[in-house]
């Protein structure tokens, strides 16, 4: 459903992203590992249509991206990892200013439940920079999520929330792809990453060097690491997988 061909992106003169092939499927939930600095945001930013490649085509729902923006806009939601929130508004303030600006109109029942997942009832009236970074982390998701989307894509949306919220967003998450959404997802967590998604991608060195079931992921595991021997990090991160 979004397909990316021959792909690459750079800044200025640097390469973030080598040339690369791939399809995320309608209603998967995909779950995106790899070292510091291998491209995974900017890989999410290229779905998000936030960053746009250097070279190659990216297609959504079929259509070219010129074709399908309209699309693109209203079911597409990103949730960044920096907290991209204004410090001075309320959380009620920070929610009622950005569902004006959304290009759809929001679901009440959908913002209700969410509010209600988050706990932000707890924290309605207090303003964004006298929240601990859990809270702001948990309104963040919110903002990105606000327009009810098809595709959810997460930059690590859990770092340094506490467990108990952890738990409340894997749920949430979960029930979200079992109503049929698709899900990327970005974490260093795996046990969080094993209770959400049926599909992984594994980054290094600037590119997606598997995409696949766990079972899969499993069997290539020493392929990988034997390909990537010098990269320490993802060798340690597939010591978990
Ligand atoms: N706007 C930018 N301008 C220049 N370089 C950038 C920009 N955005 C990202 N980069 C560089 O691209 C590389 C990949 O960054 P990216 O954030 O996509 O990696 P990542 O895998 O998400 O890392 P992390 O796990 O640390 O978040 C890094 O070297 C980063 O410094």
């Amino acid at each position: 459903m979004i397909q990316f061909h021959d792909v690459s992106k750079r800044y200025k003169r640097k390469s973030v992203l080598n040339p690369f092939s791939l399809t995320v499927k309608e209603g998967s939930a995909v779950g995106i590992i790899g070292p510091n600095g291998a491209g995974k945001s900017t890989f999410l930013k290229l779905v998000a249509s936030l960053e746009r490649p250097s070279n190659g085509t990216v297609s959504f729902f079929g259509e070219s991206y010129e074709k399908a923006i309209r699309r693109v806009r209203a079911e597409i939601g990103y949730v960044p990892q920096e907290i991209a929130l204004y410090e001075e508004l309320t959380v009620k303030e920070q929610l009622s200013f950005w569902r004006k600006i959304e290009p759809v109109e929001v679901d009440e029942a959908f913002l209700n439940e969410m509010i209600q997942t988050l706990r932000l009832n707890e924290v309605w009236d207090q303003r964004i920079d006298r929240l601990s970074g859990g809270w702001k982390r948990k309104v963040n998701i919110c903002v990105g999520m606000l327009k009810n989307p098809s595709i959810c894509l997460l930059d690590e949306p859990t770092a340094g929330v506490d467990l108990a919220a952890k738990e409340d967003i894997i749920g949430w998450l979960r029930k979200l792809h079992q109503e049929g959404r698709t899900l990327l997802y970005i974490s260093h967590d795996w046990y969080e990453l094993k209770q959400l998604s049926d599909e992984y991608m594994v980054f290094a060195s600037g590119k997606p060097v598997f995409q696949g079931s766990e079972r899969r992921l499993l069997e290539e595991k020493s392929n990988l690491m034997n390909s990537y021997k010098g990269d320490h990090e993802l060798t340690r991160i597939l010591q978990y997988v």
